[in-house]
């Protein structure tokens, strides 16, 4: 087969309504960035995936993109290399944003990397006339189980954002996440079910999970608090949740922290913290930190490199789930052809899905149904872009002054002395 090889690429940043979602550093703002990256081939073949879309990662996508002209879609190693070179040393080590660890070099090649593979892995596929699990070994699944990812969250957001309020209301306490996790369950037939902790004290929190447990028995549950929390406080939680649990979510900040207190609970440990890139794998295994790790192709390089952290999880005995951001369908396609191709990813993954009302690709393939979305069929990711959607997305990120998630300062319209310094409890 002759080589499909690159003539363009088209980086486009969106910004989509978001809800006052609130978590251990602050609060959503009205809008999430994303970047939708189309790759263009001598074929006449587009291939499509989606990205960050906050300033530091559109600079690094678009700094990168000249340099993949002339690339044959199939050669991701030397993808790989380009993007490596082409980043040269200028990065800024920055976080993608505070609640997925810290950042580095690697990791924003990492990142960049993922942004570009994507797109080609959906033209490899779309020139063969096969899914992307396919170009990933196949299906070890056919249906891609997700959690209902469940937040603490206001009604409205303090600033009038420009859109009407959606109907999900307050939620702040037990009862309010009980009627949230009934609707979400109804709707979509989630079975795990995950609360975002850190916002509020942590036996109400502890008590919210208690009252989850009550109300959907036999439910997976979760909790993640994004490292809002000490040492003493996440064991005095994992006392009252033993045996509750599937899994407990960076109850601590770092490797030590978290290593200290699982070595005083018998809940597994899981986290998208203090686990972010191969580089910080050694020392949590050697100092059996976690019990999981939330992957996410976003970060870690891409779908590729998520099977080889699940092969290198798999040698260690830790088990694999999925960590989600704010996303549309373009990542949610690839996050369930990945799944479907890992084995190993045995838990339900996290999709912040059910909380956007918009979207860019075409409706009608990606469903969330009995808790799981089936992997698409046709060739590709399987989905396309909405154009008009497209349009619209980005003039709504050109009109909103958001060129950088900032949930911190989101939180100080409300609280002028907020800092998100953590752990707060
Ligand atoms: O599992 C996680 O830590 C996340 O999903 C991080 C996200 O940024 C989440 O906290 C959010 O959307 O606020
Ligand atoms: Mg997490």
């Amino acid at each position: 087969m002759t080589a499909l090889r690159i003539t363009g690429i088209r980086v486009t940043p969106v910004a989509v309504q978001d809800p006052p979602l609130l978590n251990s550093v602050g609060v959503h703002e009205p809008f999430a960035l994303r970047s939708i990256v189309e790759v263009d081939t001598d074929s006449g073949i587009t291939g499509i995936g989606e990205a960050y879309g906050d300033a530091p990662t559109l600079e690094r996508l678009t700094a990168v993109a000249p340099a993949l002209t002339g690339l044959d879609v199939f050669d991701l190693n030397e993808l790989n290399r380009r993007v490596t070179e082409a980043l040269g040393c200028a990065v800024r080590p920055d976080a993608l944003t505070p609640l997925i660890g810290s950042g580095s070099r690697a990791k924003a090649v990492a990142a960049t990397a993922a942004a570009f593979e994507v797109p080609c892995l959906d033209a490899q596929g779309k020139a063969i006339g096969r899914p992307v699990v396919d170009l990933l070994g196949g299906r070890a699944r056919d249906r891609v189980p997700y959690s209902a990812y469940l937040f603490h969250r206001w009604a409205k957001h303090p600033i009038d954002p420009g859109y009407p309020e959606d109907d999900w209301g307050e939620a702040l306490g037990p009862e309010g996440i009980v009627e949230q996790a009934r609707r979400m369950v109804a709707r979509y037939g989630f079975t795990s079910l995950k609360l975002k902790g850190g916002v509020l004290p942590p036996d109400q929190e502890t008590d919210a999970i208690l009252a989850l447990r009550d109300a959907f028995p036999g439910h997976p549950l979760r909790i993640d608090p994004n490292a809002n929390w000490t040492v003493p406080t996440a064991l005095k939680v994992a006392e009252r949740l033993t045996g509750t649990l599937e899994y407990l979510e960076d109850p601590v900040g770092g490797i030590a922290g978290m290593s200290e207190v699982a070595r005083s609970t018998d809940i597994p440990l899981a986290t998208n913290m203090c686990v972010t890139s191969m580089e910080e794998l050694p020392e949590a295994v050697e100092r059996q930190a976690v019990k999981i790790v939330l992957s996410d192709h976003h970060f870690w390089g891409g779908l590729r490199a998520t099977q080889h952290l699940a092969a290198v999880c798999g040698t260690f005995g830790l088990g694999l789930s999925m960590h989600s951001n704010t996303h549309l369908g373009i990542s949610l396609a690839a996050m369930t052809h990945l799944a479907a191709a890992v084995p190993g990813l045995t838990y339900a993954c996290d999709t912040h899905s059910p909380w956007q009302r918009e979207e860019v690709v075409e409706p009608g393939v990606l469903e969330i149904s009995g808790g799981a979305v089936t992997v698409p069929r046709g060739p590709g990711l399987g989905v396309s872009i909405d154009r008009d959607a497209l349009g619209r997305l980005h003039e709504q990120y050109l009109r909103c002054e958001i060129r950088r998630r900032d949930d911190i300062a989101a939180m100080r319209v409300v609280d002028p002395d907020w800092t998100g310094g953590r752990p707060r409890w």
